[in-house]
């Protein structure tokens, strides 16, 4: 008996869809800004030179060994260092329980599936709008979803007051769900003085914030101020949890290399949590690969390759602003009647257009532009060459 029979075909996914379309277009007009990977220029897949030199001092001398459950120690050492600071006394005095993980979702995951096992009756609090992938994340853990305001579609910004009476009305330790920096979709950062303001609320409902960084370094260039949120929170003493990933500032996307860290109150209660991670991760799939950490490794523990990754990231980073301001300019040129402002307001890989379904679903027919149907563009796949393509049928759809 067949019992896979009642498989129905899985709906198609909402981003990761959008670049199997864009493969299958034979057009050679085809622009792709739809998912979150960096491009070059040309519109190229780019590998850091960093990189490139850390292999090149691994290749012939990596072992095939298992990693511990926790992944690579020293992985995950150097990238505590980034979200928690060079200096943290929380890393001096081992109160993060820390694991390596399958690059950000991974580590999104094993957060839900560890808040499911030891905060059976909890639920988690998430944006609107958020990464399309997070709200299936929490669901596969069982643990049931609410949301709170975040996006503003009028201002198309923040919308600040509706998050805080949401963070205001939430029962006494509640869990939300933030984004560090570069929000995905809306590129909608809150302001340092917000970011404050919603430390203390939580801190004051006792809710419990986990962050979700993915884009460290890749929002404003400098991995220290995107971590400004994070050490706001850090100062007004909260206990949190970070998702960590090399996907997009490290360009390590198919290497899966992340982190998931729980910021404990002692040393003890850091190994119990680091061993309970372990226990989730040992059914799921063992132990972490070693490639990508090792690459990790060997770049933040040599300074000059360090440094050189600091150098890189920051120019991803600044092609960015820079297509930004390009593609605002080249809107406005065309004498569009609206306001484009928010495209050099918003920060990080995307652009939150406002564009409605209807009116991306003209772009991709007729213009052969992939991009989410949220009106999300990535802006790592804007080009000089073209920005100007882009900005008219963005002009032609919604004028
Ligand atoms: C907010 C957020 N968290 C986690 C991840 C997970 O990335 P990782 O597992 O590769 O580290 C992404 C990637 N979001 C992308 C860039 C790709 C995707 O959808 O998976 C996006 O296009 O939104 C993300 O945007």
């Amino acid at each position: 008996s067949s019992w896979w029979r009642s498989v129905e075909p899985a709906p198609k996914d909402p981003i990761l869809g959008v670049t199997e379309a864009f493969l299958a277009d034979p057009s050679p007009d085809k622009v792709n800004v739809g998912v979150g990977a960096y491009r070059d220029d040309n519109g190229k897949p780019v590998v850091l030179e960093c990189v490139r030199e850390a292999e090149r001092r691994i290749a012939g001398n990596q072992n095939m060994e298992y990693l511990p459950m926790g992944g690579s120690v020293k992985m995950v050492e150097e990238t505590l260092k980034l979200a928690y600071g060079e200096d943290s006394e929380f890393i001096k005095d081992k109160r993060i329980a820390a694991v390596q993980a399958l690059s950000g979702t991974g580590a999104c995951r094993l957060f839900a599936d560890f808040q499911k096992r030891f905060s059976p009756d909890s639920q988690i609090y998430i944006p609107v709008p958020t990464w399309a992938n997070h709200h299936n994340i929490w669901r596969d853990a069982h643990v049931p979803q609410r949301t709170y305001h975040y996006y503003h579609p009028e201002s198309k910004g923040l919308d600040f007051a509706a998050l805080m009476d949401d963070v205001k009305n939430a029962p006494n330790g509640s869990f939300f769900l933030l984004h560090a920096c570069a929000h995905n979709p809306t590129g909608v950062d809150p302001s340092e003085d917000q970011w404050r303001e919603i430390s203390y609320q939580i801190k004051v409902k006792g809710h419990f914030p986990f962050f979700d960084m993915a884009y460290q370094g890749f929002a404003s260039g400098d991995p220290e101020r995107d971590a400004k949120a994070i050490r706001i929170f850090l100062e007004d003493g909260h206990a949190i949890g970070i998702a960590q990933s090399y996907a997009k500032n490290m360009g390590l996307y198919g290497q899966r290399v992340g982190c998931l860290s729980v910021l404990c109150e002692d040393e003890k209660q850091a190994i119990a949590v680091k061993s309970q991670l372990q226990q989730l991760a040992r059914p799921m799939y063992s132990n972490p690969p070693v490639h990508g950490a090792l690459v990790v490794s060997t770049i933040l523990g040599d300074p000059e390759l360090k440094s050189l990754w600091l150098k890189e990231v920051k120019v991803m980073a600044d092609r960015i602003i820079g297509m930004r301001t390009a593609l605002r300019e080249n809107l406005e040129k065309l004498g569009s009647p609206l306001s484009w402002k928010h495209i050099t307001e918003q920060i990080g890989m995307f652009c939150y257009s406002g564009m409605t379904p209807e009116q991306v679903d003209q772009l991709t027919k007729e213009y052969h532009i992939y991009l989410t149907r949220n009106g999300r563009i990535s802006m790592a796949g804007v080009t000089t060459g073209n920005v100007g393509y882009l900005a008219n049928a963005i002009n032609e759809v919604t004028k």
